[in-house]
């Protein structure tokens, strides 16, 4: 994990949903005509250190080992190539995120339409996204199909030698025509890695989750939104659509920049700094570039937050050995604080991960009562951050309101 220390701040702008498999066809197609995938799957034997082989010289290939999947027809003919195991690759296929039937703006004749942003020259910072027109906060601003997937454990691991990642990731990049390969080629490379297609998803990719195991996604214009430490938007991706929407957070002016934040939000400035390592670049975002005591005010704030986010997971030891009420007390103070905090640095979507904290931690003091109201409030920030019901806490929300009974129940018994 990139963070720091145990911190509190769920990543919003690098969040994902996992596949569900209730997807429903409105046809029975033959077992034969199921499958999306449009030329046979590349499967080569891995010949890296950590390859397994029989020492006989006979190889029988793992069945959970890695091949390149095409289906060049996916969204109207922009393709899609995902390097994963079988498994996963069968998983996608079934649950139909790869069907264009009933994805918005793919298929449809619509030609009105026009996309809500640009890309265009941004100074210092090559290109970036900007708003083609005026938008109000929660919109979404663009949805965006991968043209790339591959999983996290194909490119860290060691199964394939680099050489053959390497081929893989060209051959899975190739199959999707000139077009697309040269639109890959453009994006912004920061490594200078001979292996390019890998350069170009280290400084691009979108952490995902498909079937439950991290993937790296690629996406061509949405790999053109710069970072911001204080963004006016944020991503998601829901793999049951194969889909990232870039979503506003607040109302946002013509011709602004749309900026997402690479970094989870609510870190104070050397976090920062030591998360976006990876990306190559030093952040030039207002708030990085504002004056020293602006900084450092701003700083202070961010880390009594982190502080009392960790006292709150605490809140069982809390004024141990005084009474609830002066227990209860504390708690109110510390949640009051927090709130000004988060108002005071505009930390708003991180809300819906305060709001389980202030939960649990009534909870921990037996107030059911309050627990349950902030149960509710973090459900109803869930459903407007995750884009409604399919988002990716739901096990979370019912392990919490499982927690909210059970405190009930326990009162109830008092
Ligand atoms: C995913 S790309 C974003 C689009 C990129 N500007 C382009 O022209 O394709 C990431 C790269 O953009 C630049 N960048 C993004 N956010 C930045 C920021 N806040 N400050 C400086 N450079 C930034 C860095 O060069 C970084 O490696």
């Amino acid at each position: 994990s990139q963070h720091p220390r145990d911190l509190p701040t769920r990543d919003w702008t690098r969040s994902s949903w996992t596949v569900h498999h209730h997807h429903h066809h409105p046809t029975c197609p033959l077992p034969t005509d199921a499958s999306p995938w449009s030329l046979p799957p590349l499967c080569p034997e891995p010949v890296g250190d950590d390859a397994v082989g029989d020492a006989d010289g006979t190889w029988a290939r793992p069945a959970s080992t890695d091949c390149v999947f095409t289906a060049r027809h996916f969204r109207g003919g922009q393709g899609f190539s995902l390097i994963t195991t079988p498994e996963i690759a069968a998983s996608v296929a079934g649950s139909g995120a790869l069907d264009d039937g009933d994805v918005a703006g793919v298929g449809d004749s619509n030609l009105a339409w026009t996309p809500a942003y640009e890309i265009r020259d941004i100074p210092g910072r090559d290109k970036g996204m900007t708003a083609a027109s005026a938008l109000n906060g929660h919109e979404i601003i663009m949805t965006g199909f991968p043209v790339l997937v591959i999983r996290m454990d194909f490119v860290n691991g060691e199964v394939f030698s680099e050489g053959q990642k390497s081929s893989m990731m060209d051959v899975g990049l190739r199959r999707l025509g000139e077009e697309q390969w040269a639109a890959v080629m453009g994006l912004a490379k920061m490594s200078g890695d001979e292996n390019v297609v890998l350069d170009v998803l280290q400084t691009n990719g979108f952490g995902v989750d498909v079937g439950g195991v991290p993937h790296l996604a690629l996406f061509i214009d949405g790999s053109r939104v710069n970072h911001d430490c204080h963004p006016n938007a944020f991503w998601r991706f829901n793999s049951n659509r194969m889909a990232m929407e870039i979503v506003s957070l607040r109302p946002i002016q013509p011709g602004e920049e749309i900026t997402h934040s690479y970094a989870p939000l609510g870190y104070p400035h050397a976090d920062r700094q030591t998360i976006l390592q990876p990306w190559g670049f030093t952040c030039t975002c207002d708030l990085c570039t504002a004056p020293e005591e602006v900084r450092s005010l701003s700083d202070t704030r961010r880390s009594r937050l982190i502080d009392i986010h960790h006292t709150l997971g605490q809140a069982a030891d809390l004024g141990d050995g005084e009474s609830q009420e002066k227990r209860e007390k504390r708690i109110g103070e510390l949640v009051l604080e927090a709130f000004s905090l988060i108002e005071q640095e505009d930390l708003y979507p991180q809300l819906v991960e305060y709001y389980e904290r202030f939960a649990r931690a009534y909870l921990m003091v037996g107030d059911a009562k309050r627990g349950r109201a902030f149960a509710e409030e973090t459900e109803r920030m869930w459903l407007l951050f995750g884009g409604g019901e399919e988002h990716e806490y739901v096990d979370g929300l019912k392990a919490l309101w499982a927690a909210v009974k059970e405190a009930e129940e326990e009162q109830d018994e008092e």
